[in-house]
């Protein structure tokens, strides 16, 4: 039986102890360990762990890959006591999900002639603003992309065992350089979320003068901030650790947005129109079904005639087959004419699902692309 030992049995924690017992239920033992009794309780209970301890050593004891899955700055302190445990086995491989690269890694490499184990930096590039085992699925990496950051010195075999034990994740495993990796995450996902913040709290000063902006904030506010809603904590130790990448690209946007400041002052038409086409055609070349920096959600077109009861009909039906959506939207409605719904399902196999049923009702249904 494969031992793995979960350091830190969060959202992130959770989710790979899922997908791993869920690919090999009765092949693999796994163990944990958090600062928190009550996360360790409920890993249990929820069925994510098969043993939770508060003792560290107890939790490495025998294990064949340990995942560190706490914040940023705790992995760092966590690798000396890990890599260097008397109860670390013997070729035991030691990673880590930390947002952040450099300096774990660093870390880790400060300690490795020490250590009876080995140890590769990882980093899932999938995630959400909910933190706790509680919010922890064993789908949340698939189809994202999961870095990472083996050294010169790693042989070979240690990575590919990691990826091999990784394929539950149903990830795309990648590998690359700590510091390429900190500088790019820094720009797609660290900087993206100091700005969510900030303009949180530039309307938040605004609200002083007046009730109306937070409460008239809808679809476009929502979408762009939600990211502000993740754990402080996680928030706090990645952009320490990631400081000199973020500090460089704050200094490039606030350049950046002299240039947007210049153009909209000076009432450019075609510079503004250009601005937002350029940014439109980016965003909407990201591959949008698969899961990667920006979730992916998956969607089903149906063409419906537009008049009432049609679509009771369609959300009837893939409620009786049990298939839940995430979000529905009517794209065209003008009358005689007829109209596009756009189903949104979290996971591939329930648009699958979805797909059938309603062809099989009749329902002329297509996906885009
Ligand atoms: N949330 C995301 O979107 C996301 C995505 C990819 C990677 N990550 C990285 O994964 C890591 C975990 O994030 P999460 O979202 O699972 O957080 P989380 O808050 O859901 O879980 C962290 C767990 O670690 C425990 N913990 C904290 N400090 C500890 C310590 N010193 N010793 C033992 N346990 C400790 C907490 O009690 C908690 O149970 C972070 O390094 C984060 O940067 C997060
Ligand atoms: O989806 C979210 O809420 C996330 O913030 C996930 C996200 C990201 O920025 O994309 C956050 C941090 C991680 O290190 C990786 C993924």
């Amino acid at each position: 039986m494969k031992r793995i030992a979960i350091i830190g049995i969060g959202l992130i924690g959770g989710s790979i102890a899922l997908s791993i017992k869920k690919h090999d239920p009765n092949e693999v033992f796994i163990q944990a360990y958090d600062l928190k009794e009550s996360q360790l309780q409920l890993a249990r209970a929820l069925g994510v762990i098969d043993h939770g301890t508060t003792d560290l050593d107890k939790a490495v004891a025998g294990a064949d890959v340990v995942f560190i899955c706490t914040p940023v700055q705790s992995v760092c302190h966590l690798l000396e006591p890990i890599l260097l445990s008397p109860a670390l086995k013997e070729d035991a491989i030691v990673t880590d999900v930390g947002s952040t690269k450099m300096k774990i890694v660093q870390r880790a490499q400060e300690l490795s002639a020490r250590s009876k184990g080995v140890f590769i930096g990882g980093h899932p590039m999938a995630g959400s603003h909910k933190s706790g085992v509680e919010a922890a699925t064993e789908r949340l990496f698939e189809n994202a992309y999961y870095v990472l950051t083996p050294s010169e010195e790693t042989e070979d075999a240690y990575t590919q065992r990691l990826k091999a034990l990784l394929a539950s994740t149903r990830a795309k495993v990648v590998e690359m350089k700590p510091d390429e990796h900190d500088r790019v995450v820094g720009a797609i996902s660290h900087f993206p979320h100091v700005i969510a913040s900030a303009l949180v709290e530039h309307v938040y000063q605004y609200q002083q003068e007046s009730e109306w902006y937070l409460r008239l904030a809808a679809g476009g506010f929502r979408d762009i901030t939600r990211i502000a809603s993740s754990n402080p904590k996680m928030w706090r130790d990645i952009v320490l650790s990631n400081h000199s990448f973020i500090v460089q690209q704050m200094k490039d946007w606030l350049k950046q947005m002299e240039h947007v400041l210049d153009m909209i002052d000076s009432g450019d038409e075609e510079r503004i129109e250009h601005f937002f086409r350029h940014a439109k055609e980016v965003r909407d070349g990201l591959p949008d079904t698969k899961r990667g920096a920006i979730p992916s959600f998956y969607d089903l077109y149906v063409d419906i005639p537009d008049h009432p009861g049609v679509i009771g009909q369609v959300t009837t039906l893939l409620g009786i087959h049990q298939i839940s959506i995430t979000n529905i939207a009517i794209l065209e409605t003008r009358e005689d004419i007829m109209g596009v719904l756009r189903l949104t399902f979290r996971h591939e196999c329930d648009l699958e699902k979805a797909e059938k049923v309603l062809r099989d009702a009749n329902f002329p249904v297509y996906r885009r692309d």
